[in-house]
């Protein structure tokens, strides 16, 4: 049987690597509208009527406007945007959270795309706070920068074409200097955390690729830090996506790591001298931080093998 979706904001960067991953398969018929028609209310509550599995790659205003269009309808729904990650009813698509998760999105109506960000910081935490490794009643801190893309279609104007209206010639800002990253919710939430995380994002001037970097000073230590990367390598074993490189690995780490695929790279650096350690995930914000996580989503839903569409 083949299964019917719609892409709504199929024009965008994230819907544009969505429609690049369901391309070239049979099981499923894509629908999106013509350049004319996207933004039209009544076009798109057709095809989104018409659709198994509707995929919303659109601002949340427009997301929220999507799930209205729907009403009370049969069509399922992955949200991409920020819209209904912490909202009752819906379930969060992040498979790898911790047992159970990966059964609920397959069984669910209304499944809400993780962020980048915190796609990478729960990777890290989620596992090692679940086991204990990590205090849940800790001020955590998060330092993070990402490709451009991660600012959409606007931010790659601003860093690729000189006359946008807001062209940034740097190499490397900081931003969400003077108020709550929008991610912070959804980070909390899916660790269980006691206090909203302290999130200090960047941008790069590379296109895709992000790291996510969580410093552990020793007082927020609630096991040796020698446990940490073998906690997170059993919490993923067996996962296609997630990778623990060994303790240690390297001087230093890219951006670019995992930029180009839906993988996460995640390492542990621990320090013996301080007690302190640094939790580091590798992602592409456009693979496994949006569209890559979008399709695995739909596989699970859709019953499809978890990986088919993903670049690995
Ligand atoms: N970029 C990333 O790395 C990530 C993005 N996301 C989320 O995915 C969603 C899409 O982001 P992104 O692709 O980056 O953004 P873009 O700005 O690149 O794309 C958004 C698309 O939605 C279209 N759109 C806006 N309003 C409407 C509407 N009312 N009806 C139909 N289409 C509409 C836009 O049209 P137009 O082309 O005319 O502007 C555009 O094509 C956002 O919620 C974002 O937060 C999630 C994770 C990562
Ligand atoms: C570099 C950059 O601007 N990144 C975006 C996040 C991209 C992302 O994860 O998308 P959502 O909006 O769906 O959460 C930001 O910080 O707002």
């Amino acid at each position: 049987m083949t299964v019917r979706i719609f892409v709504d904001g199929s024009a965008g960067t994230t819907g544009l690597e969505i429609i690049d991953r369901l391309a070239g398969r049979p099981e499923l018929a894509v629908a999106t509208l013509s350049d004319e028609r996207r933004k039209d209310p009544a076009a798109r509550a057709d095809a989104l009527a018409a659709a198994d599995i509707a995929i919303l790659c659109l601002p949340d205003a427009a997301a929220r406007e999507a799930v209205a269009l729907i009403g009370d309808g049969a069509t399922r729904v992955i949200d991409a945007s920020t819209a209904h990650r912490t909202a009752p009813g819906w379930d969060y698509g992040f498979p790898e959270l911790r047992p159970g998760q990966r059964e609920r999105i397959a069984g669910s109506a209304r499944v809400a795309n993780p962020g980048c960000y915190p796609t990478a910081f729960l990777a890290l935490m989620a596992p090692l706070v679940d086991g204990g490794l990590l205090a849940a009643d800790w001020p955590w801190t998060v330092n993070a920068a990402s490709g451009y893309s991660g600012g959409g279609k606007a931010m790659i104007a601003a860093f690729e074409d000189a006359d946008a209206p807001d062209a940034s010639a740097t190499a490397f800002r900081l931003y969400s200097l003077g108020a709550t990253h929008k991610h912070v919710p959804e980070m909390q939430t899916h660790a269980r955390l006691a206090y909203p995380p302290l999130f200090a994002p960047a941008v790069a001037r590379t296109y895709r690729g992000m790291l996510v970097d969580v410093p552990v000073p020793a007082q927020a230590m609630r096991a040796a830090p020698a446990e940490l990367r073998a906690a997170l390598a059993d919490a993923h074993a067996g996962s296609p996506l997630i990778s623990v490189a060994p303790e240690n690995n390297g001087p230093a780490l890219g951006i670019e790591e995992v930029a180009g695929t839906d993988r996460i790279a995640l390492h542990v650096f621990t320090d013996a001298t301080s007690g302190q350690a640094r939790l580091i995930a590798a992602i592409d914000n456009l693979g496994k931080g949006a569209a890559g996580a979008a399709v695995q989503n739909l596989n699970l839903m859709a019953g499809l093998p978890e990986t088919s569409g993903l670049r690995l």
